[in-house]
């Protein structure tokens, strides 16, 4: 292939249905090694069925997906075990010598060293999901799949968790997707945004070619008019 970058993601004609419901309906998407895709798209359209194929947890009625073996989830809750202290927690999948000193380096990207002996019911809501991520990001993963990890904090801890994950990007390579119903999320920390209508990307936004203020005002209007769109669609039927 002639791409400058090499593609991480590849979805190709998939289709899942739930008994007569088409969900994803021949949708095709790539990801580029280290981009950062964001998924946006009213509720029940199938952005979570698409992530869970991609994360390999349910697999398509037609099509293919090809994704790097090493991929990791965070979902909208922390999924924590109570039971487990934030570094056994975060050392979860992690059977090699070491596993602790490289727990407690993510944690310490996190800015969580300090909780490592604690346990999760202690943890604030923005606390768990940092957990979460340094869980997702100690394999060193290819590809970290994000379902609305922020949805249930306020707004002043995930505008911090925005500036952690931009953060994170930057020091782990990884390729991400991130699935949100927030518009201004989005745009913040996507390179591209895809707008998933009727179980297939409807539209797609360049968001880090278009760095200027008028084009991503531009941007937001346009990506809560297609999602309001939808929203007013689904109010018909
Ligand atoms: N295992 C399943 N069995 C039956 N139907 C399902 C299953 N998983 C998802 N669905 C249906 O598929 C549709 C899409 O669900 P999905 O969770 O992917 O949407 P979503 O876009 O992520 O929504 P939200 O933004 O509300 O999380 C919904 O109508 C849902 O009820």
């Amino acid at each position: 292939m002639s791409d400058v970058t090499t593609t991480s993601v590849d979805v190709r004609d998939v289709r899942r249905k739930f008994g007569d419901r088409v969900v994803l309906d021949d949708l095709s998407l790539t990801i580029g090694e280290s981009e950062f895709v964001v998924l946006l798209g009213p509720s029940g359209c199938g952005k979570s069925t698409l992530l869970r194929l991609l994360g390999g947890l349910d697999r398509p009625d037609a099509g293919t997906v090809t994704v790097p073996r090493e991929r990791a989830i965070v979902f909208q809750n922390d999924r924590l075990l109570p039971w487990q202290r934030v570094l056994r927690n975060v050392t979860i999948g992690l059977y090699e010598a070491g596993a602790d000193e490289r727990a407690l380096a993510v944690l310490d990207e996190v800015g969580l060293k300090d909780h490592a002996r604690a346990w999760p019911k202690t943890l604030s809501g923005g606390e768990a999901q940092r957990v979460s991520l340094a869980r997702a990001l100690v394999t060193e993963p290819d590809l970290v799949l994000l379902d609305e990890p922020f949805a249930a904090l306020d707004a002043i801890t995930r505008l911090r968790m925005h500036d952690l994950v931009r953060e994170l990007r930057r020091k782990h390579n990884a390729a991400m997707l991130l699935v949100t119903h927030d518009v201004d999320e989005a745009i913040a920390l996507a390179d591209r945004i895809l707008v998933m209508s009727d179980g297939r990307i409807g539209s797609s936004y360049d968001v880090r070619l278009d760095q200027d203020e008028r084009a991503i005002g531009t941007a937001r209007e346009d990506l809560r008019a297609s999602l309001l769109g939808d929203l007013g669609l689904a109010a018909v039927h």
